[in-house]
């Protein structure tokens, strides 16, 4: 059979093609918005580095490997809501961002809105930053607040301090500060402890 000289073969082949085509127009749209996501985050954590970088104080910056575990982590345990204590210009806080979901939360303490102005609009671009809910005041002050106190299930802290909390000098405080919050981790029975020489040390409390 034939419709109008063009044999059955020729139109189903035809409609095949098309059908073929179409799909892989789809798939491939897809495909290249999720690589143009992940480029266009990771573009983002590189332009937080770069306008970090400028900083005099760049030292304090979280380590780049360190954040990116981090991020992991909250991926892996399916992190909804996230504290960030001390955000300096962000570069964390937009990793953790990134890996909450998009009804996720990250309250973002800081005291320094000169350091965290470098980085808020990269959350903007990121698209991300109506999950960063910063808080100006001391960390303290926000944490005391009762319904953040109940997102503190798991965290992570600093705990090496570049080594020198091995042997903290008399009048080093903040080194003797993280020293102590060791020790008491250490004895805590509420909760499974590991400590990881990544960047300036990086201790995971799993509460138990
Ligand atoms: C080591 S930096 C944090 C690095 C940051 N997490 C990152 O992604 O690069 C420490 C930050 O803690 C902030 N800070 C110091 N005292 C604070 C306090 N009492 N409450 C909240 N933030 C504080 C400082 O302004 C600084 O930005």
């Amino acid at each position: 059979m034939s419709l109008r000289g063009v044999s059955k073969d020729a139109l189903v082949a035809s409609a095949t093609i098309g059908l073929l085509l179409t799909v892989g127009y789809y798939v491939g749209k897809s495909l290249r918005m999720d690589i143009f996501k992940s480029h266009s985050s990771s573009l983002r954590r590189l332009c937080v580095l770069q306008r970090t970088m400028e900083d005099e104080l760049n030292r304090i910056m979280v380590a780049c490997e360190q954040s990116q575990f981090m991020a992991n982590l909250a991926r892996l345990i399916r992190a909804e809501k996230a504290i960030e204590i001390g955000v300096y210009t962000g570069y964390n806080a937009l990793s953790i961002a990134l890996a909450l979901p998009q009804d996720g939360r990250l309250v973002a303490c800081d005291v320094s809105e000169e350091f965290t102005n470098i980085g808020k609009p990269f959350w903007k671009e990121a698209g991300v930053a109506h999950k960063v809910d910063l808080r100006l005041q001391p960390a303290l002050r926000t944490l005391g607040n009762p319904p953040l106190r109940s997102m503190v299930r798991r965290f992570q802290d600093s705990f090496n301090s570049l080594g020198r909390v091995i042997r903290p000098a008399e009048d080093d405080l903040e080194t003797k500060s993280i020293d102590q919050l060791n020790k008491k981790l250490h004895k805590d029975a509420r909760i499974s402890l590991s400590m990881l020489t990544v960047g300036d040390g990086l201790t995971l409390a799993f509460k138990l």
